[in-house]
C-alpha cells in the first residue's frame, strides 16, 4: 500500500525526496556529516537507548544513530517526517529491527508518553512555524522520559558575517519566512517554555547552525 503523507503546516520536502540527498551535501558544501557527528557527540547514546528522530527526511541521522544502538539490549532509532516520500527514501535505504522509520507529524506524535531516551532533530525546525515548533517541542517532552536528551541541529543567530550571508541567501532561496523565526533567535526561548532545562549553544557550520543540547528535568 503507497505510504500517504500527513497533513501539517510545516513545509515538507514530497517533491524533493528523490534528489534530496545529493542536494543537500551541495548546500551545506559538505558539512552535514561534520555537524551530525557533532551532534551525536553531544548526544552520546548508550546501546540500549531509544532515540526519536524529528524531520528525519531521507534518514541519515536515523541511521547513525542506529548504528550505535544494540537492538539485543532495546536499542531503537526511529525516524519520522511528515513527508510520505522521504519516509519511503529512507525505508528503502534500510529499515532494520532497530532502525525504523514513521510518516507522522512531529506535532503529533503516535508515541506514547515516556517512550524515548532521547530526541534529535538537524534542520527540521526551520520548516514550521512558530506555533508549530512550540507543539513539536511540547510532543517531544512529552515522550522523552524524564532526565531525557534533547539536541537539535538548526539555525540560528548567526555569530559571523558568513554565516548571516548564507542565512539571508538560504532565506530568500528557499522562501521560508520560518527561518527569519530561526536567525532572529526563538529556539532557546521555545524549547524552555516545553519545559526542558535551559539549552547550551554551539554555534556550528560559519556561526549559521548551532547545536542545542538540554535534558528533561528528571520527575
Ligand atoms: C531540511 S529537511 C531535514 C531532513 C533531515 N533531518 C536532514 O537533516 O537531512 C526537513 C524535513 O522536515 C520535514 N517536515 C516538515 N514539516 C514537518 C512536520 N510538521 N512534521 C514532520 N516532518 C516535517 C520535511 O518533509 C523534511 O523532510
Amino acid at each position: 500500500m503507497e505510504l500517504q503523507s500527513v497533513s501539517t503546516r510545516g513545509r515538507t520536502l514530497d517533491h524533493a525526496a528523490r534528489v534530496y540527498d545529493l542536494l543537500e551535501p551541495l548546500l551545506l558544501l559538505g558539512k552535514q556529516a561534520e555537524y551530525d557527528l557533532h551532534l551525536l557527540s553531544l548526544l552520546n547514546v548508550s546501546a540500549s537507548d531509544r532515540v526519536l528522530d524529528l524531520g528525519c527526511g531521507t534518514g541519515v541521522l536515523t541511521r547513525m544513530i542506529a548504528d550505535r544502538l544494540n537492538p539485543a539490549e532495546g536499542g531503537e532509532s526511529v525516524g519520522i517526517d511528515a513527508a510520505a516520500r522521504m519516509v519511503a527514501v529512507a525505508r528503502k535505504k534500510r529499515a532494520s529491527e532497530n532502525c525504523r522509520f514513521e510518516v507522522m507529524a512531529a506535532e503529533a506524535l503516535g508515541f506514547a508518553d515516556a517512550t524515548f531516551d532521547a530526541v534529535v532533530s538537524s534542520l527540521f525546525f526551520h520548516h514550521v512555524p512558530l506555533d508549530l515548533k512550540e507543539s513539536a517541542l511540547t510532543e517531544a517532552f512529552r515522550v522523552l522520559k524524564p532526565g531525557g536528551r534533547l539536541v537539535i541541529a538548526d539555525m540560528h543567530i548567526p555569530t559571523t558575517r558568513m554565516g548571516a550571508l548564507v542565512s539571508h541567501v538560504s532565506r530568500w532561496f528557499f522562501m521560508q519566512p520560518q527561518i527569519g523565526e530561526n536567525i532572529r533567535g526563538v529556539l532557546p526561548r521555545v524549547i524552555e517554555a516545553a519545559g526542558f532545562a535551559p539549552p547550551s549553544i554551539v554555534a556550528v557550520y560559519f556561526g549559521y547552525i548551532a547545536l542545542f543540547n538540554t535534558r528533561k528535568p528528571n520527575a
